[in-house]
């Protein structure tokens, strides 16, 4: 992205944010540079970057992302010529002695930015990251090393990375003595390659190995990638001879992760391997109640009605990010145009969010889930039988595949055994009709309809 590319970016979140919000706190940030996937940002003190990561940094991301997708977060930091010391963000209770700095790994090795945002406090738990979240805690406490490595994998965007800075933020509060180095399995890689065409592999052994907890996110990114792997497995087997800490996320299991060599699939098994499994409705609810309060501090007359919290916690199933971004913008725009956020304005708002997250239903469940709910089988409900039993919900079937996808009436013949477009309407018909009049067939389908669209 170039300053120029910022300079048109920053003119569309004008439009979102609103004039007073610009004016204090997008209007007076530069754009730095990027590298290794994260775009750093100049600001005026390290109050407005803090205030920015935690309130525009998702709207900020979305909109640079679309310039450049390989962008994967953001830095605001203070120009060195400003104040050269960027402290970490402090939250929560310290347990660190009074004065007592963080500290930051030795000279050459810069710690990847941790987000203020991602601490344990604003982590939300469930069912579903429960044993996740309990071990990174564990970990956290900064006691004697009981499992090593800790590997946390799940899906895109359910928390692996929340949970990593949580772990570096109370580690760095609690015992500031020691060297925390966080990074992603991309900064790995790209420093060794820096290391070695600056012929400095020395230096960067010495580095890695003087480190008392070393996290890495998104390991898989070394997979296939041969010397990279070898020198991580040579550090990996060194820290872990020193009894020190590593904790390391991926996509997958260990044992999963293609392109990647044995022995050290083997070595990222052997501690602790946890996953956070898919967010279940009770959890993106809380996320979201949660969410809701931070929002609030932005806009304080936030105004949300009944039902709103959950319709999204229903139909956003996909990841918590873009669960959060759903709720950032419609906050945004409610502010912008000074309106409740009821139904109308977030099917208006998030038309498009809503429409990818719709889930495909394919003519195929429909027949098996109708066939099911009619206790016949799947062959006589397609097959060419005209018995009544087999008609009736055969034409149930048809009536939802007309409604619920968006096949035409010859391709939902086909799937019906090769029946004619006109069966299909003469179907879809009878069943309409039957609906009104016919107060069991009116249950079915609302039953229907509701299991489909769990
Ligand atoms: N349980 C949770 N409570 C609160 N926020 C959450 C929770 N899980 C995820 N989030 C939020 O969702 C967003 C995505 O999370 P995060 O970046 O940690 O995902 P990830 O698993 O590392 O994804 P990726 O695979 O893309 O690296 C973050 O803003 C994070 O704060």
């Amino acid at each position: 992205m170039t300053k120029e590319q910022w300079g048109q970016l920053r003119q569309r979140l004008l439009k979102t944010v609103g004039q007073n919000n610009y004016k204090n706190w997008i209007e007076p940030i530069e754009f730095g540079n990027t590298q290794d996937g994260v775009a750093t940002f100049d600001v005026p003190t390290n109050f407005l970057g803090n205030y920015v990561s935690q309130n525009f940094a998702d709207l900020i991301l979305h909109e640079v992302r679309q310039e450049n997708p390989t962008v994967r977060r953001l830095r605001f930091a203070v120009p060195s010529h400003v104040n050269s010391t960027a402290t970490p963000p402090r939250t929560g209770q310290s347990n660190a002695p009074r004065g007592a700095a963080p500290k930051t790994p030795r000279s050459g090795l810069s710690t990847a930015p941790l987000d203020a945002r991602f601490t344990f406090d604003n982590f939300i738990v469930g069912k579903p990251n429960e044993l996740a979240h309990a071990a990174a805690k564990r970990v956290a406490e900064g006691g004697p090393v009981t499992f090593n490595p800790l590997f946390l994998y799940g899906g895109v965007g359910l928390g692996k990375t929340h949970l990593m800075h949580a772990i570096a933020h109370d580690l760095r509060l609690r015992r500031p003595e020691i060297n925390v180095l966080y990074l992603s399995a991309e900064q790995f890689m790209y420093r060794f390659v820096q290391a070695l065409r600056d012929r400095k592999m020395m230096d960067f052994k010495e580095i890695f190995r003087s480190v008392d907890v070393l996290m890495v996110d998104d390991v898989q990114f070394i997979a296939g990638k041969g010397s990279t792997q070898e020198e991580f497995f040579h550090t990996f087997n060194a820290l872990v001879d020193q009894n020190k800490q590593i904790i390391i996320s991926g996509d997958r299991a260990p044992g999963e992760i293609k392109d990647m060599e044995e022995r050290v699939k083997s070595r990222l098994q052997c501690g602790l391997v946890v996953d956070l499994h898919p967010t279940d409705y009770e959890l993106r609810l809380g996320i979201l109640q949660s969410k809701v309060e931070q929002q609030r501090k932005n806009y304080p007359g936030l105004d949300i009605s009944d039902g709103v919290l959950e319709f999204l916690a229903h139909r956003i199933s996909t990841n918590v990010r873009v669960l959060e971004g759903a709720l950032t913008r419609l906050c945004a725009f409610a502010s912008l145009v000074g309106r409740e956020i009821d139904m109308e304005l977030t099917q208006d708002c998030l038309s498009d969010v809503l429409r990818a997250s719709e889930r495909k239903i394919t003519v195929e469940e429909i027949q098996r889930k109708v066939s099911d709910h009619y206790n016949i089988r799947l062959s006589d409900m397609i097959g060419p039988k005209r018995l009544r039993s087999y008609a009736r919900p055969r034409q149930v079937a048809m009536y939802l595949s007309k409604k619920m996808t968006s096949r035409s009436l010859p391709e939902i013949g086909r799937r019906f055994g090769g029946r004619d477009h006109t069966t299909v309407m003469h179907g879809v018909k009878r069943i309409e009709e039957l609906k009104i009049q016919d107060g069991q067939i009116a249950e079915d389908l609302e039953l229907l309809r509701r299991a489909l669209e769990e």
